[in-house]
């Protein structure tokens, strides 16, 4: 389901689209043109490093869950590390219990020397964070929002920190807007490929990054899509209205 809910910067509209939605879009994108996941998380996060750097905070902390969206997190921390900014991984889960492209990005940082601790006392122990970069849940939420995941939400709302989200403000449903309990305010979300439903009431600056997907992935679904990019890898977005 889709509802025409963004515009762009030069009056492009953008269609919005559920969790559901998305999801056939990432399995049409690796099913249908054998786009990996990998490489959408990979555009993912080198976006969302080029979004952090522009805050111009340091040390920039990433909270990692352990799916998709914090797989596109540990990218964005290696991007950020690449380009000699002062960045350290906060992991909600051992990282053992990774799988699939969120351990293949863990496995290439972990040849890093990016600081990795896990938990919430770690998030707490630093003396200084110069922005948060919100890598914990994205579409993927299935309710309120449970430990660790809670605890380092509440505990980055508590700091009053500086928040940058990836493609989803965590706590937050990408499908309905609605805040199911703990959620993050982030200053600027960094949603992926097409903005959701759910971003409509999102708090801050709404940025749509592109990740890869060729517009006949768009098609197959049937979902009417006029390239919103042009010439730029990135876009502002502002609600319909
Ligand atoms: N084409 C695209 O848009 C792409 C998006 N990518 C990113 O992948 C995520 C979706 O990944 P997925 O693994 O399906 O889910 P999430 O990572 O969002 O969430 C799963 C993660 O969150 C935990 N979790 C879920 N609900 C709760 C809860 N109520 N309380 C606590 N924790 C919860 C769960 O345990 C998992 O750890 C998308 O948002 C993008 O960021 C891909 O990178 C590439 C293609
Ligand atoms: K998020």
């Amino acid at each position: 389901m889709t509802t025409d809910a963004f515009v762009t910067a030069t009056g492009t509209h953008v269609p919005a689209v559920t969790a559901e939605t998305m999801r056939n879009v990432d399995r049409v994108a690796v099913e249908g043109v054998g786009l990996q996941l990998l490489q959408m998380m990979e555009n993912a996060g080198r976006t969302l490093a080029h979004r952090v750097a522009a805050t111009g905070e340091e040390p920039a902390v990433v909270v990692a869950g352990n799916g998709g969206n914090g797989g596109g997190g540990l990218a964005c921390a290696r991007h950020l590390h690449n380009h000699d900014f002062r960045v350290a991984v906060v992991l909600d889960c051992d990282p053992d219990s990774l799988s699939g492209a969120a351990a293949q990005q863990y496995r290439i940082l972990d040849a890093t020397d990016i600081p990795v601790k896990i938990g919430v006392e770690e998030l707490a122990a630093f003396d200084r964070i110069g922005v948060v970069v919100d890598a914990l849940v994205g579409y993927g939420l299935d309710g309120p929002l449970r430990d660790p995941a809670r605890g380092l939400v509440e505990e980055t709302n508590r700091r009053g920190s500086r928040v940058v989200s990836l493609d989803v403000p965590s706590g937050i449903d990408a499908t309905t807007g609605e805040t199911l309990g703990a959620a993050v305010h982030p200053e600027t979300t960094v949603t992926l490929a097409l903005p959701k439903t759910g971003l409509r009431t999102c708090p801050g600056q709404l940025v749509l990054a592109d990740i890869g997907i060729p517009r006949v992935v768009y098609d197959r679904l049937d979902i009417a899509y006029d390239d919103p990019f042009g010439r730029e890898w990135w876009i502002e977005l502002a609600t319909g209205d």
